[in-house]
């Protein structure tokens, strides 16, 4: 069930009503006070913040609740998360103080046109005299945002502030949000090249697929700066963490399991791609039509690459008919398609990662007594899968070493960082994967990323730490 904050101002009429019963009011009608702001004390009345937790559908029950008491007066209610975005979560700080005349002309110009030049003579040392060694695009088209699909640039934005934040939280990398206003394969590789010169990096984000593959693997070739399709491959490697650690709880092998993959959209062909190159040996890829098979014939250029792999299950059906003896279910589709009994008909010791967001495709409440291990996508669960573990390490470790590309062993290499976070002691259902905030999870993903690059020859730097 999907849970809010919410901040009630309500002034209360003391002739009518106590604090108490509006305590009970609130309580009664599905929230939990969280704190309490006097604003206005008095003895015939009062003003007062109530903090609310409160699951999404109840919210409107509890305003309806207190608006209809003798007594109290409903002021506002805010919403806690549109409060976070008020004004955008980011913003640009210069690294040092503009404070006199000498200042200015050393930062701007006369003096800046020397470095200009510098650069103009040996193009390298914007690495050393510009953001670009520290600042990765997050760049999007709007087309498939989360779960929720083509809802445009503008409204993808709080989505790629969010990454920024992450990339700068997690991993002190400067990340900025370009929302672009044009679905057009060709544009969208014109205008990522044309502002790529003051970037180290970039990271596409919500690109519907089939054109988030032409467009990756065309901006790989033509830029030297890492390109890297977070849907596509942060949540390949998270999932391949997850999912390491998850046959260990559950005493299974990979190359033994069932794996049932339902959405082969960008998140989903990666996913196949990379639970493949981790020797698994039984695999069914779903999407909208059914399972998709091998010896099938389809346009869509991965699907049909799929249907050649010997590891494809041959077998055709609807997700409810292959998901029958499937060991593990991977979602990254779309909310709610599935239900208990749909899980129950997995054999034992099943895993299920409903990965699509905000909602997932099985209820977790629903989902959790018959399930040995859940994952899901979102932070109110244990077990968060979501690539955020994944593309703020990737970055910092291609930034440091200044590697021209992500490539397979670096990836790789990121998802078994990853599961190694977790030690065998802590292991069990409830932890297969490290939480974000767990401080070790940049720094073995960057360590594991920068050894990779290294070894496959696609740094261009070794950084001092591995002198
Ligand atoms: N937890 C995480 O870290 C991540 C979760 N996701 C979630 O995965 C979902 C898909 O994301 P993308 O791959 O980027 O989108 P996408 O648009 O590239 O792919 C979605 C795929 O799901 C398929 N699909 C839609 N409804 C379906 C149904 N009823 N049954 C089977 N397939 C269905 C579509 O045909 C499409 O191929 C979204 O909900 C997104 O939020 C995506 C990336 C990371
Ligand atoms: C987490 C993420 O990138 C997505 O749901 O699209
Ligand atoms: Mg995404």
């Amino acid at each position: 069930m999907a849970q809010t904050s919410i901040i009630l101002r309500i002034e209360l009429d003391h002739n009518h009503i106590t604090f108490g019963d509006v305590a009970a009011t609130i309580g009664k009608a599905g929230g939990d006070i969280t704190s309490i702001d006097v604003i206005r004390p008095g003895k015939d009345s009062s003003v007062r913040d109530i903090t609310v937790d409160i699951a999404e559908s109840a919210e409107a029950a509890v305003v309806e609740a207190l608006k209809s008491h003798v007594g109290i007066k409903l002021i506002n209610v805010s919403d806690r998360t549109f409060l976070a975005h008020l004004g955008g979560k980011i913003n640009i700080q210069p690294t040092l103080p503009i404070k006199n005349r000498d200042d200015l002309s050393r930062v701007y110009t006369p003096g800046v046109a020397r470095v200009c030049t510098s650069i103009h003579e040996d193009p390298k040392k914007a690495y050393s005299l510009t953001i670009k060694r520290n600042t990765v695009a997050v760049v999007t088209d709007g087309t498939a945002v989360l779960g929720l699909g083509d809802i445009g640039p503008h409204a993808a934005a709080p989505v790629m502030e969010g990454k920024a934040m992450l990339f700068k939280q997690l991993a002190g990398v400067d990340a900025f949000p370009i929302c672009l206003d044009t679905k057009d394969t060709e544009e969208i590789i014109r205008t990522v090249k044309s502002i790529s010169p003051i970037f180290g990096g970039i990271n596409l984000e919500d690109i519907s697929s089939p054109r988030c593959f032409e467009i990756e693997t065309r901006l790989a070739e033509e830029l030297d700066i890492p390109v890297f399709h977070d849907d596509q491959h942060g949540t390949a490697v998270v999932v391949v963490a997850g999912l390491l650690n998850a046959l260990k709880v559950v005493g299974k092998k990979i190359d033994s399991v069932r794996i049932v993959v339902n959405g082969i959209g960008a998140a989903g062909v990666s996913i196949c791609k990379m639970l493949l190159a981790a020797g698994v040996t039984r695999l069914v890829p779903v999407d909208r039509e059914g399972a998709i098979v091998r010896g099938g014939s389809y346009e869509h250029p991965m699907w049909q690459w799929l249907a050649e792999q010997p590891q494809v299950e041959a077998e055709k059906g609807t997700l409810k008919e292959v998901l029958r003896d499937a060991d593990v279910f991977i979602g990254v589709s779309r909310g709610g398609l599935l239900n208990a009994d749909d899980i129950q008909t997995m054999a034992p010791d099943r895993i299920v990662f409903a990965m699509a967001n905000p909602v997932p495709e099985i209820d977790p409440e629903e989902a959790l007594p018959h399930v040995r291990v859940l994952g899901t996508g979102r932070s109110d669960y244990p077990n968060q899968i979501n690539n955020v573990l994944v593309f703020p390490g990737i970055f910092r470790g291609a930034l440091d070493c200044r590697a021209r590309r992500i490539n397979e062993p670096m990836k790789l290499a990121a998802a078994r960082a990853i599961a190694s976070v977790v030690t065998e002691s802590e292991l069990n259902e409830h932890y297969i994967i490290p939480s974000i905030f767990n401080e070790q999870v940049v720094s073995k993903v960057r360590r594991a990323v920068i050894e990779a690059a290294i070894l496959t020859g696609t740094a261009r730097r070794t950084p001092k730490d591995f002198r």
